[in-house]
């Protein structure tokens, strides 16, 4: 074997390792199980930070929920939920315990505040814009250590396991940063020896393994900057250019109202009006979905027992935008248009909120 190939396959080995290392093992405790804060209203967000970055003091403000604020560290013990009103959608926001370096191997409560951060639409990563930009890359990193990837897709990759007939490899693009060999001895390494294996994007060997392990959850995030009031106006006209980034303070109440509206829209919460027929749709009380929602999700945003006897919809669309709710409001064998089940008829009004 050549010197090159044998430093593909320890590369490939090393990979594989990094990936094992990060997986819950029952040592390092509580794997899997976050707090016990019951789910509620349209859309749920963490607040993850390390101590003192103003987590409570942020929940305090946006909700009618008090948390206990303090200038020591770990004031905040467990998840304190609380709910954002805006537009007619109720945003569950989860103030969490401040988590340290080494959080995802169990240090601390980190274990039990990245698991519940997992169970969350977006996640806000909340910074102290007077300390060293450090902090934001290792945050990133202790999320990244349980499985959590940051503003990106899914690999566009389709794996299928099969049983017999070996392996077979595509590619739909040209590889730059792997190679089929790499791919292959990953495979072998997880004992894969039948799988089909489509790749339309070009991945890294990490993101491969990402594919193969198939849980890692991926996630929508805003970076938060907090103490905007500490520091210069050149910094923070600095930190407000970064992407996905909102500058506060909380103390002196600034940006507060831009970043309830930052994390309206990235929620991509789609508002759905009921709409008897032959009358205006009722516009003070709105079903919100994400994006994506089917026409159950409208029904059981309604009433539990609404899709059994669901028979078809008839949707109003205000703005024009059918191609885009369409699109986003997916439905069950039919157009969106006309949706037919078996019993009742009635009438929906959708709106998009832009
Ligand atoms: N200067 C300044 N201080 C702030 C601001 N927001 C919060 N603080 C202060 O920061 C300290 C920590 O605030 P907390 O809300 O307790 O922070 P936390 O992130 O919840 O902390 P833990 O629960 O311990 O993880 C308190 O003394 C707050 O008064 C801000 O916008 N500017
Ligand atoms: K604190
Ligand atoms: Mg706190």
């Amino acid at each position: 074997m050549g010197i090159i190939e044998k430093i593909k396959e320890i590369e490939a080995k090393l990979a594989r390792y990094r990936a094992q290392l990060l997986e819950p093992t029952a040592k390092s405790g509580g794997a899997g199980t976050g707090f016990d804060v019951q789910k509620s209203g349209d859309a749920r967000v963490a607040l993850i930070g390390f101590p003192s970055v103003g987590k409570s003091t942020l929940l305090s403000k946006a909700t009618h929920t008090a948390s206990e604020a303090a200038a020591y560290e770990f004031t905040t013990l467990t998840a304190i939920p609380g709910v954002i009103e805006y537009k007619g959608a109720r945003i569950q926001l989860l103030d969490l315990p401040g988590i340290v370096e080494g959080a995802s191997q169990g240090r601390g409560r980190g274990r039990q505040v990245v698991s519940t951060a997992k169970t969350a639409d977006l996640i806000l990563i909340m910074l102290d814009a007077t300390k060293s930009e450090e902090q934001k890359r290792l945050l990133e990193l202790e999320l990244d250590a349980v499985g959590i990837r940051l503003n990106k897709t899914k690999p566009d990759v389709v794996f299928k396991r099969k049983t017999t007939g070996g392996i077979t490899f595509n590619t739909t693009v040209k590889l730059t940063k792997t190679d089929e060999k790499t791919i292959r001895t990953i495979l072998a390494g997880y004992k894969l020896h039948n799988c089909d294996i489509m790749i339309r994007e070009d991945i890294t060997t990490d993101e491969f393994i990402d594919v193969l392990i198939g849980t890692r959850k991926y996630m929508p995030c805003l970076y938060v900057y907090n103490k905007i009031d500490s520091i210069s106006l050149e910094q923070v006209d600095k930190l407000a250019h970064e992407p996905k980034t909102v500058v506060i303070s909380c103390e002196m109440d600034l940006n507060l109202d831009y970043l309830i509206d930052r994390i309206w829209d990235e929620l991509s919460l789609v508002k759905i009006y009921t709409k008897k027929r032959g009358a205006q749709p009722d516009l003070s009380d709105p079903i919100c979905l994400r994006k994506g929602a089917t026409i159950e999700d409208v029904c059981n945003g309604i009433h539990r027992s609404l899709a059994a006897n669901f028979r078809y919809g008839l949707i109003w669309v205000k703005y024009g935008y059918l191609a885009n709710l369409a699109n986003s409001l997916h439905t069950h064998r039919r157009s969106a248009y006309h949706i037919k089940y078996k019993t009742k008829t009635w009438c929906l009004s959708l709106q998009n909120d832009c």
